[in-house]
């Protein structure tokens, strides 16, 4: 008998539909994602003070805040890793604590690499992320074909038989995110997909994104400046303190803050055109 985790993001211990992605027929009622009332702590810091958020189906929603806004933190308990003090989540409409389904979600965290000391193959990383799918058993031509799909939507099918050891920062950053798309998700989750990917690769990544959401694929991710992403956009949710501090359009990036690699960081100076403050 299979034992599942009580929450949390794939383990590749699931069970999940078989094959196909599942149909992401739109329904622009349906919530994916939900948040009310959130609050969560690390160790005895409260981060999160009562969020709601919510993440319809084919939307494609930014977490923006300054530093230690409690982005991440919101991402982790949306996957189980962070437990609540109070309020709810709910994914696809059932509660956190009794969702099963995690084939239908692919999470790419925050800052990670993909190696772990274990000499495995970029090929072999990518293939974790499907296991959710087969169920454990032999990986049959179509989860092969899923592997090879995502290695060439981030630009990696090159280097599919190389050891995960052997990659730079921004090429592991693509080998999570085939790996997250190898499971052919209903919903991306992501903490700052292109932290340390450098602008080509940028591009390459909001182009698989695009694809990803013409497919009918709901995203949230955390991001630090709109970039490369921004058209893809749909509506941006600004945390300050653990509070939603805005949600509605995209804040429009001007002048320098325009620029992908723009760090938000630092503090405004005198005569700089302002952003509405939304990200500081
Ligand atoms: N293990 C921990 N114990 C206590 N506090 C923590 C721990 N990890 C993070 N924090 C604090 O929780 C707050 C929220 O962190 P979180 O990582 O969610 O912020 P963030 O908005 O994602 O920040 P960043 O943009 O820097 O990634 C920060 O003030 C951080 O210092």
């Amino acid at each position: 008998m299979r034992t599942e985790p009580e929450t949390g993001p794939p383990t590749g211990a699931e069970t999940g539909p078989e094959g196909e992605r599942p149909s992401a027929a739109p329904s622009s009622q349906e919530t994916v994602v939900s948040l009310t009332g959130a609050g969560a702590s690390l160790g005895s810091r409260p981060v999160l003070r009562g969020v709601d958020l919510a993440v319809r189906r084919g939307e494609v929603v930014a977490l923006l805040g300054a530093n230690g806004s409690g982005k991440s933190t919101a991402i982790r308990t949306v996957v189980g890793q962070v437990p609540l003090d109070s309020g709810e989540v709910s994914l696809f409409g059932t509660p956190l604590k009794s969702f099963r389904d995690w084939a239908r979600v692919g999470y790419v965290p925050q800052r990670t690499t993909a190696a772990s000391g274990v000499p495995a193959t970029v090929r072999e990383v990518v293939s974790s992320g499907r296991l959710a799918r087969t169920r454990l058993g032999l990986p049959r031509r179509a989860d092969r074909a899923a592997v090879d799909r995502a290695l060439e939507l981030v630009g990696m099918g090159g280097r599919a038989k190389d050891s995960v050891n052997a990659l730079s920062g921004g090429q592991h950053q693509r080998v999570l995110i085939a790996r997250a798309l190898a499971g052919e998700p209903e919903l991306l989750i992501m903490d700052e997909p292109m932290a340390g990917v450098d602008l080509a690769s940028q591009q390459v990544l909001a182009g698989t994104l695009r694809e990803q959401v013409a497919a009918g694929v709901t995203v949230l991710l955390v991001l630090h400046e709109l970039g490369a992403l921004e058209p893809l956009i749909d509506r941006a949710v600004v945390l300050r303190d653990g509070c939603v501090q805005h949600d509605g359009p995209p804040p429009k990036a001007v002048g320098q803050h325009a620029l992908p690699g723009h760090d938000h960081v630092h503090p405004h100076a005198d005569g700089e055109p302002a952003r509405a403050g939304l990200l500081t």
